[in-house]
């Protein structure tokens, strides 16, 4: 494993010399950073900024950085000048982060733009930009020592990271005992370091300062990097919205709320562009018309195929009481993982959904007998909601509750993606769907695949599409006989004539996704 290493004194407590089974590459943040980025090195202690330029490339180990709260002590603008004089600025060539934030500072800060420009060699210059153990060296030249974190603090309250401990993701997917072990010996190497800083033979201006920098990730850091990338989204630093991804699999969304990734699926339990709680109300609640089921009835059955992290059923029954308190709600979801509730509770829950996610978190195990077939389930019952999670196989318990009679007025369709989970999106599983809905339901579904679409259509739905959200394609509706929009005709025309617009098939709902997929391919071709 080659790794990544900064040589200032703020990196002391990670304590590198412990390692022996690791090659070290040592750097300025700035080489490191492009190292990781071309794969030279596998992870790596790298800017901040290197994550949020790059982040779909990475994974941050969780509950390390280096950050401060306040002042930092070692990036700092020295100036001869008042900051708000400054007319050029020289930058150091080590830093990412940090030259991120001056532009931060002047730019939205101050609302002015000097002129940047990059030095080789230090020497003393009207204004320059400093990190690490020359800041610390070279501040007392200056008249004026701005601490950046200080003005970040200043501005919005927040401590301020500048560097995380990535991993290239394709090296963490093949080689993730290896990566989990060196966290877990990090994370020991810092505690172990400032339980043991007072009695080591440092200077004591250094021990101050390093006691001064934070060494953990938390709720706060993660507000401030999401806030510091909103700023070089509109700097037009960064081009593309943000999501944080740990080597735990949690991942915080575009908007903020939380969702899973599923390492085995490799594949978010939602789109990180999008963001979770944005995903459920836009894909599935509002398409499916939760709102104005609402009004119209006293009793709603949705069905729910993939539980998941249970955003869809936590917004649906929000939505449904803002629209009338006294609605009956029954649900019922399907899900493969038994340990869905472990992740649930391992979960930030967003502010607004803290109710719903109480009762969620109600869930008790019980069992259900659908069509003489016993599953495993968790159920929970309070005003006026009812919700059944049934455990299993997705198509076995589909089938099963059509021939057990049940009708619902809504299915939110979120398995995962065709690619992974393909025998969830064949023809014939559809037609069992249509025969659990009553005319007027709509089914909404995030996929905006041909093959999706089209086996809808052949199972006997009219289908719409949806506004996208977080990316490009619509998603899709499909209803029987309800009120959802016309399909464009240039969409109706692409699925008449792509040769990939022809339905995944599985006739007797117990083909494997490979046989699925193989019999797809020898058609669509
Ligand atoms: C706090 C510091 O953080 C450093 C600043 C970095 C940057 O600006 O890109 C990167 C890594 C950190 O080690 C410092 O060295 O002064």
């Amino acid at each position: 494993m080659k790794v990544g290493w900064i040589d200032y004194l703020n990196t002391l407590p990670f304590g590198i010399d412990r390692f022996k089974d690791i090659t070290i590459v040592k750097d300025y943040p700035s080489n490191l950073n492009k190292l990781l980025k071309e794969k030279k090195i596998d992870i790596g202690i790298v800017s901040a900024a290197e994550y949020l330029e790059n982040f779909y490339q990475y994974l941050i180990i969780p509950d390390l950085s280096i950050s401060s709260y306040k002042e930092v002590n070692s990036v700092i603008i020295g100036s001869d000048l008042p900051l708000e004089d400054v007319e050029v600025v020289y930058l150091t060539k080590e830093s990412k982060t940090s030259v991120y934030l001056t532009r931060v500072v002047f730019e939205i800060f101050l609302g002015k733009k000097p002129i940047y420009k990059y030095f080789d060699n230090y020497k003393k210059r009207q204004s320059v930009l400093l990190i690490g153990d020359k800041a610390i060296e070279y501040k007392k030249d200056y008249k004026y020592v701005y601490d950046l974190s200080k003005l970040w603090f200043d501005k919005t309250g927040l401590p301020f990271t500048f560097a995380l401990w990535c991993v290239n993701k394709d090296f963490f997917l093949k080689n993730r005992e290896k990566v989990l072990d060196f966290e877990k010996r990090l994370k020991q190497n810092v505690r172990d370091f400032f339980e043991r800083l007072d009695s080591l033979d440092l200077d004591l201006s250094k021990k101050e300062y390093l006691k001064n920098l934070r060494y953990g990730l938390d709720k706060e850091n993660i507000q401030s990097i999401r806030l510091f990338a909103k700023y070089l989204l509109e700097l037009k630093i960064i081009k593309t919205y943000l999501d944080i991804r740990f080597t735990d699999g949690r991942v915080i969304t575009a908007d903020g709320t939380q969702t899973f990734y599923n390492f085995d699926y490799n594949e978010a339990y939602h789109s990180t562009k999008a963001g979770a709680y944005t995903e459920s109300l836009y894909k599935f609640t509002l398409p499916c018309k939760i709102d104005k089921l609402a009004k119209e009835k006293e009793e709603i059955n949705i069905l729910d195929v993939g539980f998941g992290l249970g955003y869809n059923v936590a917004v649906a029954v929000k939505v449904a009481k803002e629209n009338n308190q006294n609605i009956k709600i029954n649900i019922v979801s399907v899900e493969k993982d038994e340990n869905f509730l472990e992740r649930i509770n391992q979960m930030e829950i967003p502010e607004n959904l803290q109710k719903e996610y109480n009762f969620i978190k109600s869930l008790k195990p019980s069992k259900i007998t659908l069509n003489e077939n016993i599953y495993p389930s968790y159920t929970a019952s309070a005003d006026g909601v009812s919700l059944t999670v049934v455990l299993g196989e997705g198509r076995r318990i589909l089938l099963d509750l059509s021939k057990s009679g049940y009708k619902f007025d809504a299915v939110f369709y979120d398995p995962f993606s065709p690619k992974v989970n393909t025998e969830m999106w064949t023809l014939d599983l559809f037609k069992v769907v249509k025969n659990l809905m009553t005319d007027k339901a709509i089914l909404a579904t995030y996929s905006a695949s041909l093959p999706v679409r089209k086996g809808l259509i052949e199972a006997g739905f009219k289908i719409g599409l949806v506004e996208p959200v977080g990316r490009r394609s619509p998603s899709t509706v499909a209803t029987i006989k309800g009120d959802i929009p016309e399909l464009p005709e240039k969409e109706k025309q692409r699925l008449e004539t792509s040769p990939l617009a022809k339905p995944y098939l599985d006739p007797c709902l117990c083909k494997t996704k490979e046989e699925i997929v193989k019999d797809y391919q020898k058609t669509a071709f």
